[in-house]
């Protein structure tokens, strides 16, 4: 096979690499796109998609199961194995797309093979040929941690790469790991009737930045799951069962194990000490955060593989600004970044978005617990913060609440508008809903913020709401 030329190479066929391919070939460039496996993206086969498939079921069992609350009987069933292969069903269909976009690529840019670099616009292929090329894009994403004595649990250990292929659901399952994916799949799995303990050599939970938003989601697994926090278990293969010792004595024996300890990025393999980049003691190059160039080399890195914010817009926008930027070079331009903001897809989901509490900021609470509609729908639990300048400009938001995953873009976009409490009570908030909770937290900054509530507005919640 002879060797190749182009303008810019893609390492990677994710989320990340597909978008940076795209904006490279809209910008001129020829480009080659570069994977062993075009395997569909991490998103879709083994990502966000199988795991809120699987969240769906949960959900849908938790609600069977507590409709007795409205007065319905209902006694559900759960078919681990129908459960599993919806999962995989509705998760091949989401596949299938991505392999369209692949298949729609003009032809000779897909490259199946993996490739490392020789220098700095130089790569290697694993099939043995060399690739010459103007500018690269990193997209290799992440993958899950897997440390040493977990190693030899064979079948017994699952990750997010195999989870989802279980024929049918164990009956109990350790999760090691209390971050976005661990806490996602234990919560689902126990409501699927799985016996599910969450340890996490944390003391206390830190999957949101405020100290009550922790606490609220604390209480709220607590309802499905056991959480053992301050452990960081020992494993041990029992035939067909694993056993876990932990603190002085205490052992359990489960029928499988989740690894959800972290995902650093898959940067091992590519040589990155070739292209004259700097690294730091993990391996990882320094990069700008505005324009993903790294050091003033004709590389960028985009997405998980950059371990700034491994999450999938993120993936998606930083894929899209470095294939542009690539096809540019050396004339990078920066990228209009967005706040932080993530969510974890538990019940009450958890987000945390724009800045977090501060010395110089001011904070509103609103409070789910005795809310109106999350009354109604029998969901009242958790909170809102919501945080502000001093001008009462809103900053950002920690929050744990029914529904949060929509009240956290209501209140990002809000972020970005630069909207004060004050601009945000001037909309209306339709009764009784979610929405209309956020009301006292704002109240509560416009007077912290010595800013006026509007006129014609209302000063406390009515009735019910
Ligand atoms: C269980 C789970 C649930 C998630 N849920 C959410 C969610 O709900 N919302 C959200 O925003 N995010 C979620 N994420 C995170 C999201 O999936 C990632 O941020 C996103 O998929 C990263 O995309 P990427 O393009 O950077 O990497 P990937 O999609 O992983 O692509 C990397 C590609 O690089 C290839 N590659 C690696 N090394 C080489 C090499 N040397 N040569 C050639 N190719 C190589 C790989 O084969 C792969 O195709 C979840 C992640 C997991 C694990
Ligand atoms: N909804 C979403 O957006 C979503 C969902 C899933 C995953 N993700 C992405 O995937 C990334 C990785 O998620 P993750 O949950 O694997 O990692 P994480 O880094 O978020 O959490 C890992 C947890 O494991 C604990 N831990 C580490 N080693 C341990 C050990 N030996 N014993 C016990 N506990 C240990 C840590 O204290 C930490 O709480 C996230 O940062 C996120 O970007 C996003």
């Amino acid at each position: 096979m002879s060797d190749l030329t182009c303008d810019v190479a893609v390492i990677g066929a994710g989320t990340a690499g597909m978008t940076a391919e795209n904006a490279a070939r809209k910008a001129g460039a020829r480009t080659l796109l570069i994977d062993p496996a075009f395997a569909g993206t991490v998103c879709a086969s083994v990502g966000c998609m199988p795991s809120k498939l699987l969240i769906a079921a949960a959900r849908a069992a938790h609600d069977a199961a507590r409709a007795e609350i409205f007065g319905i009987a209902t006694d559900p069933v759960i078919d681990g194995a129908a459960v599993m292969r919806r999962v995989r069903a509705e998760r091949d269909r989401f596949v299938a797309g991505v392999q369209n976009s692949l298949d729609r690529l003009p032809p000779d840019v897909a490259i199946r093979a993996r490739a490392w670099f020789e220098g700095p616009t130089a790569l290697r292929l694993d099939d043995g040929r060399r690739v010459t090329t103007r500018a690269t894009v990193i997209a290799t994403g992440s993958a899950p941690a897997i440390p040493d004595p977990y190693r030899d649990l064979g079948d017994l250990c699952l990750t997010n790469r195999n989870i989802f292929e279980l024929e049918t659901l164990p009956d109990s399952l350790a999760v090691i790991g209390a971050g976005n994916v661990g806490l996602e799949l234990a919560q689902a799995m126990a409501r699927l009737g799985v016996q599910v303990t969450v340890f996490d050599r944390g003391d206390t939970l830190g999957i949101s930045r405020s100290d009550e938003v922790n606490e609220a989601i604390r209480t709220a697994l607590e309802r499905d799951l056991t959480l053992r926090m301050g452990t960081s278990p020992e494993p041990r293969r029992e035939g067909e069962r694993v056993r876990l010792d932990w603190g002085d004595g205490q052992s359990q024996h489960f029928d499988r194990v989740l690894l959800a300890v972290g995902r650093p990025p898959q940067i091992d393999g590519l040589d990155l000490e070739k292209t004259g980049a700097s690294l730091d003691d993990k391996g990882m190059p320094d990069f700008s955060r505005d324009t993903l160039q790294i050091a003033d080399l004709p590389i960028y890195i985009a997405g998980d593989s950059n371990g700034f914010r491994p999450i999938l817009h993120e993936a998606s926008t930083e894929g899209a600004v470095a294939g542009r930027n690539a096809a540019h070079h050396p004339d990078p331009r920066s990228l209009d970044r967005t706040p932080h903001f993530t969510i974890t897809f538990t019940d009450p989901p958890v987000a945390s978005l724009g800045e977090g509490p501060g010395p110089q900021s001011l904070s509103g609470t609103a409070d789910y617990s005795d809310q109106g509609r999350a009354k109604v729908d029998a969901v009242a639990h958790g909170l809102v913060q919501i945080h502000a300048d001093r001008h009462g400009r809103l900053i950002g938001a920690d929050l744990c609440a029914p529904q949060g995953d929509h009240l956290a873009h209501h209140l990002v976009w809000a972020v970005m508008d630069r909207v004060t409490a004050a601009d945000f009570l001037r909309r209306p908030f339709y009764h009784p809903t979610l929405e209309e909770g956020l009301k006292s937290a704002l109240r509560q900054i416009c007077k912290a913020s010595e800013t006026e509530i509007p006129a014609d507005r209302d000063l406390k919640d009515p009735p019910g709401s």
